[in-house]
């Protein structure tokens, strides 16, 4: 959870809740892109050796994270902190951001955390809030490999606001007004993720893996797929025609993303990975 103040140099003040992993990552990558960053930590071994060290000794260990983070804690920030350090605006038209990353359901009541937080802090600062979920391991983000993550608000104002935070090239973020789909899809994964891991451990293939998922997700990550392997070769560096005379097989992903194409351009809609696609194969075909 990050807590957020804009300040006339475009940078601004952040307050992430938790060291673990994630909290870690997007604190380095808030610290990448020079914003005043302060993680806190329930756990006071971290507090001290992040603070002499800018490293995490628990999490994410090989990381060196940016002088501009320092780590609090494990007391809560208390009201001094917050009116002191941060200085938030208190006007209800213009409050910080409180930006979510958690993925999950309350047990009992069966609330997503927006719905907790109108519930607990009323309607007003549910407006405030905005949810970054998608394809994210803090392992991966932390070494600035690319990802793209959707950022949901109730409002598009505040959803562009909390993107514009993570603004390195590697992070892309996708702006939406459907807070409840993303928070939904985030808790949901995790489900069917235990489900494919346990079809992993039994010894099932990759077709049993995918089932309740679907084809996407079977042929998006395995190196049975023809168009995956297309891609992975791509990636390698090897030449389009070179991969299509000797892949040995069909890879209709090829052909499709041409006419793809076309229903992108005539529906005027934005799908940037299958633009990019198309990019990549008309660049080869020159
Ligand atoms: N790791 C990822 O790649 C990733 C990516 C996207 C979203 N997330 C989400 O971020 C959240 C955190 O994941 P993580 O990977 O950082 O977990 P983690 O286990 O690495 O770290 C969790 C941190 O929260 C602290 N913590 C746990 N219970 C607490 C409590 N009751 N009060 C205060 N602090 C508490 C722990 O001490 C630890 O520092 C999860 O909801 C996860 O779904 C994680
Ligand atoms: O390691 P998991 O299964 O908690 O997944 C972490 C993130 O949600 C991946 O996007």
């Amino acid at each position: 959870m990050v807590y957020s103040k804009p300040q006339p140099n475009g940078n601004s003040k952040v307050l992430v809740f938790g060291a673990g992993n994630f909290g870690s990552c997007l604190a380095s990558h808030l610290g990448d892109s020079q914003h005043e960053v302060y993680m806190w930590a329930r756990e006071e071994r971290i507090v001290k050796h992040f603070n002499l060290s800018h490293r995490n000794p628990i999490y994410l260990q090989d990381h060196v994270f940016p002088s501009t983070i320092t780590a609090v804690g494990p007391e809560l920030p208390n009201k001094a902190f917050i009116n002191n350090t941060l200085k938030p605006s208190l006007d209800v038209e213009n409050l910080p951001l409180l930006i979510f990353v958690n993925k999950g359901i309350e047990v009992g009541t069966n609330a997503l955390t927006l719905e907790i937080i109108a519930d607990t802090c009323g309607p007003d600062i549910a407006k405030a809030a905005t949810f970054i979920s998608g394809p994210s391991f803090a392992k991966e983000i932390v070494q600035r490999q690319p990802t793209s993550v959707s950022v949901a608000s109730l409002t598009e104002l505040e959803a562009t606001k909390a993107a514009a935070l993570f603004h390195q090239p590697h992070f892309r973020c996708y702006t939406g007004v459907d807070p409840i789909g993303i928070e939904l899809s985030g808790a949901l994964k995790n489900v069917y993720a235990i489900a494919s891991g346990m079809a992993d451990g039994l010894g099932y293939e990759n077709n049993t893996r995918a089932t309740g998922v679907g084809d996407l997700f079977l042929t998006c990550s395995s190196s049975n797929s023809r168009n995956y392997t297309v891609g992975y070769r791509l990636g390698q560096g090897e030449k389009l025609d070179v991969i299509m005379k000797t892949l040995g097989s069909v890879a209709e992903g090829v052909p499709t993303t041409k006419g793809v194409k076309k229903i992108i351009e005539e529906l005027g809609i934005s799908a940037p990975i299958a633009n990019s696609v198309s990019d990549r194969n008309i660049k080869e075909a020159k």
